[in-house]
């Protein structure tokens, strides 16, 4: 299928020469070009450039774009949207009165998922997460890093992974598998840490890699959950199979997480509600991604991640959903680009990098996604009919995408 895009308005995102990631100053320049022309072939990216070049030829697909932008689809590169049910009730308890915290002491958060998943089949959980996977494609959503860690048992947390893999092998949305056994505790192991880590280590870990089930490894890090040396433990067994660590961390309390992530080579480190000055200096110059999740810190009503620090200091930044049951029932990326510009005072510049390049590069994918580059994947949004690309923030509550094409497939 050969797809021409014509008379786009303006083409965001458009890097001739591949990059991995923007970081400081970097992020407030998005390249653009004015009155152009897009052409997508077998999944690609073919070629592109102003209208006063555009090729004639033979199109399977001719697209008008007038008056509307066109950049690369949203990379949410932290997401737990394999869930079964919901978690309603904690919603109303939190408008009660009271905390995450208070929540999750009583049993409910991770362990109310946890539970509901395990007593739910592998095709009743697949059914629920293509419904949330085939809705934020249409969102504008052309790659997600979905997670496990609501089984926190061996078969619990293979059951997740293997949706995962299904949900990979039936959608054209680029996916990246991450395993978080490390999530909670389970009730039988509060006493015993180091038992669940064991299992973990010496049960969950085998199986997970003979099937090749994950790309990536993760643990909340975090006061009253996984402490620094426990996850370092899980950090370097992960490593041993080959998974990469991406961490939850700070995202209430801030307890030298992050230096310990940097020191183990994590591709990522996720929430970052809560951001020290030493953590900033561990991060300058580190592999490491930090990562905001706007959208948890809106529902849940914690600090937004201080952007304007992290930017000003030198620092890449990612956006992400973070879609799951409790913290953050949304995987609107459009939402998540309007809050970081609204709340964090990044510019749609900044947000537009941070929800695109700098998330590819947060799953491990910047050589396919993230920006107009010809050989990329052939996933673009199209807005409809807007004044400028600022429009796309400041309509937040706005839906203004009118077609997305996610690897070459028209959604
Ligand atoms: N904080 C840890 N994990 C999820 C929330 C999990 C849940 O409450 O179900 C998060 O990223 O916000
Ligand atoms: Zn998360």
């Amino acid at each position: 299928m050969k797809i021409l895009i014509k008379n786009i308005k303006e083409l965001l995102q458009v890097r001739e020469e591949n990059i991995d990631k923007v970081s400081g100053a970097e992020m407030a320049v998005l390249p653009k070009i004015d009155n152009a022309f897009l052409i997508l072939e077998n999944n690609v990216i073919a070629d592109f450039g102003t209208m006063s070049n555009c090729p004639d030829g033979n199109f399977d697909k001719i697209i008008d774009a007038t008056g509307r932008a066109v950049l690369p689809t949203w990379v949410d590169s932290h997401t737990h949207i394999v869930y079964a049910g919901n978690r309603v009730q904690e919603f109303v308890d939190r408008i009660n009165g009271l905390s995450y915290e208070e929540i999750a002491n009583r049993g409910g958060g991770i362990l109310n998922s946890a539970k509901k998943l395990n007593e739910t089949s592998e095709e009743e959980i697949y059914n629920q997460s293509k419904a949330r996977l085939k809705e934020v494609m249409t969102q504008g959503t052309g790659a997600v890093e979905i997670k496990s860690g609501y089984g926190l048992t061996v078969e619990g947390e293979l059951k997740m992974l293997r949706v995962i893999r299904k949900l990979a092998e039936n959608y054209p949305v680029k996916i990246k598998a991450t395993f978080l056994g490390a999530h909670a505790f389970p009730t039988e192991y509060k006493e015993d840490h180091s038992a669940y880590i064991d299992l973990i280590i010496n049960e969950m870990l085998p199986k997970i890699a003979a099937e090749n089930l994950a790309d990536y490894v993760d643990a909340f890090l975090e006061t009253g959950y996984f402490s620094v040396e426990e996850t370092e433990r899980i950090m370097e067994s992960g490593k041993q199979y080959g998974l990469t660590p991406k961490i939850h961390v700070n995202q209430f309390t801030a307890i030298n997480g992050i230096e310990a992530c940097v020191k183990h080579g994590a591709l990522s480190v996720d929430h970052l509600e809560i951001v020290t000055d030493e953590d900033i200096e561990v991060l300058k110059g580190s592999v490491t991604m930090p990562v905001a999740l706007p959208s948890c810190s809106y529902f849940i009503s914690i600090p937004y991640t201080p952007a304007r620090k992290m930017i000003s200091a030198g620092l890449p930044l990612a956006l992400a959903t973070d879609f799951n049951p409790g913290t953050t029932p949304s995987g609107n990326m459009n939402f998540v680009v309007a809050t970081a510009c609204i709340k964090m005072k990044m510019t749609p510049e900044e947000a537009i990098n941070a929800a695109t390049i700098n998330g590819a590069y947060a799953m491990g994918i910047s050589d396919t996604h993230g920006s107009i580059t010809r050989g990329k994947s052939a996933s673009v949004i199209i807005t409809k009919p807007l004044t400028s690309y600022y429009q796309l923030p400041y309509a937040f509550g706005s839906n203004l995408i009118e077609q997305v094409i996610v690897n070459g497939k028209l959604i």
